[in-house]
């Protein structure tokens, strides 16, 4: 409905009248609707006449209310956290605070509060409302408290309605998703058993400093695990395409002090899980076992340390004050539940075991299928020192050293603990690589004995089988 036919262009002064004479007729009609006109009525009458009247805009506004009734709204959730990237030196108010556990500041925009971001060449506009939703009737004493209702408003030209929708919030979910990942303190949980609760998990927070940048391991090897990592973070249609759990086994086995527990520790940092540390040992009945794994979150890593040592000892005893229990925890029963209900209830979970003994392991464990990848830790190469005397001293460049040192390493078997144990003795470069020369001589003096000893008993062994197959 057009006031103003499109040949004669209205006046400003023509306009402004007209409008007064709407605004005087409109009081008008609301002071008589108001006598004559019931209430529901009243209300539809003049929607429609504001929808009538209303100069139809271009842009486009999508309000993201705090919550949607029963449960928080994650595009306001993400927004929150989104657009404290984008403080500029525009904006005039931002609230400040700090969690107890919290790593860093949080930052959120103040009531009120505009800015402005861009996406793809579109212009978005943000404003963060709070508006008192009730008013607390005094007379009343049960009339609900005054509370505010918080949303954002995103405006934006209604041409871009699809873009924004398809692409500039799922955006924003998974920059968020990124930013409170970083943000997040992990957490390490252990066993702990008391004679009220039984045992339960009890978390910490998982500080340790491990990542695949400080781990000096094979450098293929290396990137095979992160490769592998990344592929199982990112297959869940793949998982579920196939009919799999959602679950990827490593096997971690080498030596004492080659890094299996930092692996385990740069792994849960890489991925942001949290770490579940499963002492076996501390176990004695199925059932807490059961209760334990069910009690473990998705995004985690289920870690069972020194698997050869913890499990399946069938004359396993244990005493509980004066009553003695029969363990009756197996390693076939640990692996079936893990394959079952474990794996079926749960959504990226990863599960680790390590061991000093890999052939001592139950076949069972090694079966294909277990365990999807086996990683061996391995005593520490040339390339695994020079990243760890990058790491200890800030050595970049050659040391005139390193020549002597790489010879050493191809016939000592020394581990990455050791070399680093060596490394931090003496912050001054020379000395402490003057020291780590003088263990890795001593190590292969000491290997060059027992490999002495060691043909020395094998040739006795023959000699001893050989006269014995002459007097047969
Ligand atoms: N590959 C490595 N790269 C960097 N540091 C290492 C490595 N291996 C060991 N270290 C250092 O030695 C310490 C002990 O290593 P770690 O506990 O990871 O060994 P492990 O293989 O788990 O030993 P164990 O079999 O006794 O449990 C680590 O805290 C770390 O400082
Ligand atoms: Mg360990």
């Amino acid at each position: 409905m057009n006031m103003f036919s499109s040949k004669e262009m209205p006046s400003p002064s023509s306009l402004f009248s007209a409008y007064a004479s709407m605004a005087a007729s409109m009081m008008l009609f609301r002071s008589m609707a108001n006598e004559l006109i019931p209430h529901p009525v009243r209300g539809y009458l003049l929607c429609t006449i504001r929808y009538i009247f209303k100069t139809h805009s271009p842009q486009l506004t999508l309000v993201i209310e705090e919550s949607n009734g029963i449960s928080r709204n994650q595009v306001y959730e993400a927004a929150e956290i989104y657009l404290c990237t984008k403080i500029s030196s525009n904006t005039e108010r931002i609230r400040v605070s700090k969690s107890p556990k919290g790593k860093n500041l949080t930052i959120r925009l103040e009531k009120g509060e505009k800015l402005v971001d861009f996406y793809e060449g579109i212009q978005l506009k943000w404003r963060f409302v709070c508006a008192e939703s009730q008013q607390n009737n005094r007379n009343d004493p049960f009339s609900p408290p005054r509370s505010e209702k918080r949303y954002f408003e995103l405006t934006f030209h209604k041409q871009h309605r699809e873009k924004v929708l398809d692409c500039y919030v799922p955006y924003i979910l998974e920059r968020a998703n990124e930013m409170k990942d970083e943000e997040r303190v992990l957490k390490m949980y252990t066993l702990n058993s008391n004679p009220y609760d039984g045992i339960k998990w009890e978390p910490i927070n998982l500080e340790h400093p491990a990542t695949f940048e400080t781990l000096a391991m094979d450098q293929e090897l290396k990137n095979a695990v992160i490769d592998d990592l990344n592929r199982f973070v990112r297959r869940k249609e793949f998982y579920k395409k196939v009919g799999r759990a959602w679950k990827r086994g490593y096997l971690l086995y080498g030596p004492p002090g080659t890094g299996k527990s930092s692996l385990v520790a740069a792994m849960a940092n890489y991925l942001k899980f949290d770490v579940y540390d499963l002492q076996l040992t501390n176990i004695f009945r199925e059932s807490d076992l059961r209760n334990l794994l069910l009690g473990t979150a998705n995004r985690s890593i289920l870690v069972i340390e020194d698997i050869d040592c913890s499990v399946d000892f069938p004359d396993r005893q244990h005493t509980d004050g004066r009553k003695q229990h029969q363990v009756q925890l197996t390693l076939s029963g640990l692996l079936n539940f893990i394959d079952g209900l474990w794996s079926s209830c749960g959504d990226e979970r990863i599960i680790i075991f390590t061991t000093n003994h890999k052939e001592r392991l139950d076949p069972a464990l090694l079966r294909p299928g277990r365990m999807d990848m086996h990683i061996h830790m391995s005593y520490c190469t040339y390339h695994g020192f020079k990243l760890l005397a990058s790491n200890y001293l800030g050595i970049y460049n050659h040391h005139h050293l390193y020549g002597e040192i790489e010879d050493l390493l191809k016939e000592t078997e020394v581990t990455p603990a050791h070399v680093a144990e060596e490394l931090m003795k003496n912050e001054d470069v020379d000395t402490a690589l003057e020291g780590l020369v003088k263990l890795l001589k001593r190590k292969k003096l000491e290997g060059d004995e027992c490999e002495a000893e060691a043909e020395k008993k094998t040739a006795a062994k023959r000699q001893k089988l050989g006269s014995n197959t002459r007097n047969l």
